[in-house]
Formats: C-alpha cells, sequence, structure tokens
C-alpha cells in the first residue's frame, strides 16, 4: 500500500476517535523548533575499554521523523542514551550532543520528551485521571491550561474513546489495549510539548496495524514541528517508508544516514540490492548483523560498509549538514513543579490508588477482625482474680502487639517495590523529587495501616474485657497505632535499604524474631545477658507491650479486688521489669522511632533512586 493511502485509512481511523483530525486545532501550542545533532559520539565500557560507539555523528531537523535502526547489539539504546546523557554509568563518552548548536548536557531532560518502551502507569487509574496527574506535574500554570493541553494531548493521540477506561496492569488486570497504552506514553510526554521526543522502539509488541498507527502518530507530531527520534526493529515495508529519515548502526558506527529511499540506494550500491518483494529494512539489518559463528566476515562486511558510507556523498554530507547547524537559543526547558504541587499531585494519585484497590483495604480488615475475634475468644472475659488471669491478659498484649507488627510490616514490603521503577523514571524525568514522593506515598498508607489495628483492639478489647475507664481505652488505641506505625515505617526503611524485595524479606524474618524475643514477654527486661539485653532498647515490642500493660494496670480503682491498692499495679509491673512512670516515655521514644525509620527510609530511597540513573 503507497504511504499516502495507508497514512489515509489511518487517519480515518482516528476520526473516528475524534482523534487525528483535529490535531491542528488543538489546544497544544507550536513548538521552538530544535536541531538535534550529534558529533564524533564515541562511548567507551570503562573497565573492559571496549567501544560501544566509535565516532558516531548525526543529525535530525525539526519537522523530521527520524528512526534508528540496526541489528540487535548495534548500539541504538547506547546512543540513545548518550543523546539523553541518561544510563551512563560505567561508561565514558566523548563527543557532543546539540541542541540548535548549544551542548546543553542534562539538560536536554527540560527540553524533551523520552517514551521508554517499558510502559509504567499507575494502573489502577484512568487514562484521564493519570493524564491529570501527569498534567500538573508537567505543565506550569492555570488548571484551565491543565485542563485544554490533557484534552488536547487526549484528541490528538486517539485517546478520547478510553479517557475513562481504567488503565490497567499487564498480566494481572484488563485495561486498555497495547496500542493505547504506547500512545499513552507519548501522551505523557506531549503533555509538557516538548520540541524533540524520543522514543525507545514504539512498535514493540503491537500487531502490524497497531504499529502502523503509532507510526502514524510520531510521524504526525513530527511534521507539526518536532524533531522525533525513535529506535525500531524492523519496521515492516510500509512504517519504513513513513521516515523521512533513517540511520542504520553496526558495531557502534554508522552505516547509513540519509532518507529511506537513499538509503536503498546506497545498499544497492554497495553490493545488496533489494529485490522488489523485500523489506528494505530486514534486507539491511540482515546484511548488517555479526552472524555467530561468522563474525569474521560479518565484522569484514560492516567494516567495508560503514567506510564506504564515510566517503559516499551521502557521509560527505552528512558532515556537511551536522558542520551547518546554526548557533540558535536552546528551547526553553520545562519547569518543574513547586514542592506543593508535586505534594498534591502525588499524594492524590497514592490516595486515589490505595482506594481504588478496595480488595487490599478489605483483606486487611477482615483479617485484623478475625484475630481480633480469636484473641477476644481465647481470652474472653478474663477473670483478674483467676490463677492465670493477669498472666493472660499480658499475653494478649504481647500478642497484640505481634499482630499490628507482622502483617503490617510485610505488607509494606510488598507494596513498596512495585512504584519503584515508575518512581526512578519520572525522578529521571526531573518532574519531582524523592521527598515529594516519599512523603506522599508514606502519608497515603497511614490509614491503610492504622484502621486495621484499630479495628482489631477494639473487637478484642471489649471482649477480653480490658480495662474501661475512657482515657485508658484512648490511650490503648494511641498505643496500638503508635506499635502499627512503627512497624509501617520499620517496613518502609526495610524496603528502601534493601537492595531486592527479596533481600528485604529476608532480612525481616530475623530481625523481627530478636526484636520480639527481646519485647518483654518471653524474657524479663531486666534480666536478659548484658550482650542481648541492648536489642530491647531498638524495640518497639517492647516499648510498645510496656506501655499497653502499664495503661491496663494504670487504674487500680477500677480493677475488681484491688482496692484501690497501687502496690498491686508495681508488683504486676514489676514482675515484668516494667515501671509505671514510662508511660509517656514509651509513647514518646515509640513516636521517634517512626520519625528515625522515616528518615533513613527516605536516604535510603534517595541513593535508590539516585544509583539507578
Ligand atoms: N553499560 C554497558 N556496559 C557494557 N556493555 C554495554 C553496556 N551497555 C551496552 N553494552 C553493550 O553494547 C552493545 C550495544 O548495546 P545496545 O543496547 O546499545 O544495542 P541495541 O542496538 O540497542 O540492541 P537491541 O536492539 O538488542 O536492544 C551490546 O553489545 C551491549 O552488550
Amino acid at each position: 500500500m503507497a504511504s499516502e493511502e495507508c497514512q489515509s485509512l489511518l487517519l480515518s481511523e482516528y476520526t473516528e476517535y475524534g482523534g487525528l483530525s483535529s490535531v491542528a486545532e488543538s489546544a497544544l501550542e507550536q513548538v521552538e523548533p530544535s536541531v538535534l545533532s550529534w558529533e564524533e559520539l564515541r562511548v567507551k565500557v570503562k573497565k573492559s575499554g571496549r567501544e560501544l560507539l566509535q565516532g558516531v555523528s548525526g543529525v535530525t531537523q525539526p519537522g523530521q521523523l527520524m528512526a534508528l535502526m540496526g541489528a540487535s547489539g548495534a548500539g541504538k539504546t547506547t546512543l540513545l542514551n548518550t543523546l539523553l546523557s541518561r544510563n551512563l554509568k560505567g561508561l565514558e563518552v566523548t563527543g557532543r550532543v546539540l541542541v540548535n548548536g548549544n551542548q546543553i548536557g542534562r539538560g536536554i531532560t527540560a527540553v524533551s520528551g523520552y517514551a521508554q518502551q517499558e510502559e509504567l502507569f499507575v494502573g489502577t487509574l484512568t487514562v484521564r485521571e493519570y493524564l491529570n496527574i501527569q498534567a500538573r506535574l508537567r505543565v506550569n500554570g492555570s488548571k484551565e491550561k491543565r485542563t485544554k493541553r490533557v484534552m488536547a494531548v487526549l484528541k490528538q493521540l486517539g485517546l478520547l474513546k478510553c479517557q475513562h477506561t481504567r488503565i490497567g496492569v499487564i498480566g494481572v488486570k484488563k485495561g486498555i489495549s497495547g496500542g493505547e497504552a504506547r500512545r499513552l506514553t507519548f501522551a505523557c510526554e506531549m503533555l509538557s510539548n516538548p520540541a524533540i521526543l524520543f522514543c525507545d522502539e514504539p512498535t514493540t509488541g503491537l500487531d502490524s496495524f497497531m504499529a502502523e498507527s503509532v507510526v502514524a502518530v510520531l510521524s504526525r507530531l513530527a511534521h507539526s514541528g518536532r524533531t522525533v527520534i525513535c529506535t525500531i526493529h524492523q519496521p515492516a515495508s510500509q512504517l519504513y517508508e513513513m521516515f523521512d529519515s533513517v540511520m542504520f548502526l553496526a558495531c557502534g558506527r554508522t552505516a547509513f544516514l540519509g532518507t529511506p529511499a537513499e538509503a536503498i540506494r546506497f545498499f544497492e550500491r554497495a553490493g545488496y540490492p533489494c529485490p522488489h518483494s523485500y523489506n528494505p529494512a530486514d534486507l539491511i539489518i540482515h546484511t548488517l548483523a555479526i552472524v555467530p559463528g561468522n563474525e569474521i566476515e560479518c565484522n569484514h562486511r560492516v567494516e567495508e560498509i560503514t567506510q564506504l558510507f564515510d566517503s559516499s556523498e551521502f557521509g560527505e554530507k552528512l558532515q556537511r549538514d551536522v558542520a551547518a547547524v546554526e548557533l540558535r537559543a536552546a528551547p526553553a526547558g520545562r519547569q518543574r513543579a513547586d514542592r506543593f504541587a508535586q505534594f498534591s499531585a502525588l499524594t492524590e494519585r497514592a490516595f486515589l490508588d490505595n482506594w481504588r484497590n478496595p480488595s487490599l483495604a478489605r483483606a486487611k480488615i477482615i483479617q485484623k477482625s478475625v484475630m481480633g475475634l480469636f484473641v477476644g475468644l481465647l481470652y474472653l472475659r478474663t477473670e483478674i482474680g483467676a490463677p492465670a488471669g493477669i498472666d493472660n491478659i499480658n499475653g494478649a498484649l504481647f500478642y497484640l502487639v505481634c499482630e499490628l507488627t507482622y502483617s503490617t510490616l510485610f505488607g509494606i514490603l510488598t507494596f513498596l517495590p512495585g512504584d519503584y521503577p515508575l518512581v526512578v523514571r519520572e525522578y529521571h524525568d526531573g518532574l519531582y523529587s524523592v521527598s515529594s514522593y516519599f512523603v506522599s506515598r508514606s502519608l497515603s498508607y497511614v490509614p491503610l495501616f492504622t484502621i486495621d489495628g484499630l479495628v482489631m483492639m477494639i473487637v478484642a478489647y471489649f471482649m477480653i474485657g480490658l480495662n474501661v475507664t475512657l482515657q485508658q481505652f484512648f490511650t490503648c488505641l494511641l498505643i496500638s497505632v503508635l506499635i502499627e506505625q512503627s512497624a509501617s515505617a520499620f517496613g518502609v526503611m526495610l524496603s528502601t535499604v534493601s537492595p531486592s524485595y527479596p533481600v528485604a524479606v529476608s532480612l525481616a524474618g530475623p530481625l523481627l524474631t530478636l526484636l520480639s524475643l527481646t519485647g518483654g514477654l518471653y524474657a524479663n527486661v531486666g534480666q536478659m545477658p548484658a550482650y542481648i539485653s541492648w536489642i530491647q532498647y531498638l524495640s518497639w515490642f517492647r516499648y510498645g507491650f510496656e506501655a499497653l500493660t502499664i495503661n491496663q494496670w494504670s487504674e487500680v480503682s477500677a480493677i475488681p479486688g484491688w482496692s484501690n491498692d497501687t502496690s498491686k499495679r508495681d508488683a504486676t509491673l514489676e514482675k515484668l521489669s516494667f515501671s509505671a512512670s514510662m508511660l509517656w516515655p514509651d509513647v514518646s521514644i515509640m513516636a521517634a522511632f517512626i520519625l528515625v525509620f522515616y528518615i533513613i527510609g527516605y536516604i535510603g530511597l534517595m541513593i535508590r533512586v539516585h544509583r539507578a540513573r
């Protein structure tokens, strides 16, 4: 099918979406035309000295859609990363990347969009909600301006039809289609209306129709004045023709840069003609591939072709074009949203995500209610005067401390790692600071990891018949919230300082054993050997248990048979080596623990996110 025919077919498809026909009148402003060029880029692995890019140069103009092609391992991703100044850990880079003739280094992030291959979204949100939140992070200005921009992007990328559909999670929860997900990735990048758009493998995993529609969208974005460059794997013939320019890499060198038709001519002249029935991209990539077992011949062929290109009229034109790039002002970079805007957008996203996961909250509340009922039945209406009455109540209190800790800590360890890839990407896209994410996400977990514990405590409290003065009741609830929050903050800390989820879980088990064994029930805190005793001071089990027991036995006038005798309270506490005066110090220490765990957790996350560059 001819390229124009194909595009008009795609256009009619998008008209149905209410989409591409409206591009011209969309609310996206004009972009500042930006010429992207790169000169003599050399990328070397620091350790081994292996050269991944060997003096690669190129230029792409506003209004052009450029495809970066080559066999696997040719250096496409390395070139894209170098242009973007990303993921270059362990690599030494020389050469220049220029925007309108200016070397702006990492500043390229602010003037460009990067639609990465792996789609990362918050699957519980609808397409429109997700874009609205992205707009708050990417678009400066009034709410009206942001709404207009979101609507324009939805139209431009043919996403109007699915704007109220939940995004879903691939392989877990059905949501939008693969093609829509890919277009949503571009939509996010388009919100900031970048002058340059990078796309990594935009068609991978899509059927031929979807792939064509995605390239048609990219072509339109380019033709509206942007500079668009994408890596692509063996595009079908009709896709190949939709690119304005193509660059073929082989073994880290330039094998060709020019128009698709010129590429066919060049390879024909080099001795590799493309028969009519053949896909030119397939043939060229195949010609440039290093076939295992035939490396010498393939390397020789690549050497010949790259040398031929350098000395050809195309290679000479490329050198002239690169040298002729005029020095003009670089486009104005995107401004990061202010802290408050970042925080409010991320908090809304985190709360919505939790809210849209009702099964999570439901499961937690059911689990804790059942445990509350179980403890309540086990210690039902415990008689204080019975032989083991006091010990039983103390046992129940310690069990409640454990129950508030274990499921909370393992719950946090399970949830947080799921966020990391998106946080790493958005942070390096310059959307927000780690602190904005950390505070908003941690806050969003507070209700989730508070209400369930309170439900359990209330059920167990009345079934067991713990002391019922109003003050004791509320103090007991306060202590239980602090215990659960200590566990939650510890989980956040463990999750961020551990290199991976399995490591965090493997550490959690033994650490909790140590902290619970020194918590005051299994071993008397006053009689532990000195070399172990110090652990109790790091254990919220100990402070929580001590606070709960002091609170339980403090109102001597309300305890049947104690006739207002404070010595009975003191004796009960002394048996555990606890002291009645420690209630509020215990509460304060737990509050301090929460703060310290969160601070360490934040530092851990910051280091991990920075290192993930
Ligand atoms: N950080 C790195 N350290 C060492 N070698 C690397 C590094 N990054 C890439 N390479 C190597 O550089 C070569 C080019 O990799 P690159 O990912 O750029 O290829 P590609 O053309 O994108 O391949 P594909 O199409 O398979 O993704 C590969 O041999 C790869 O193993």
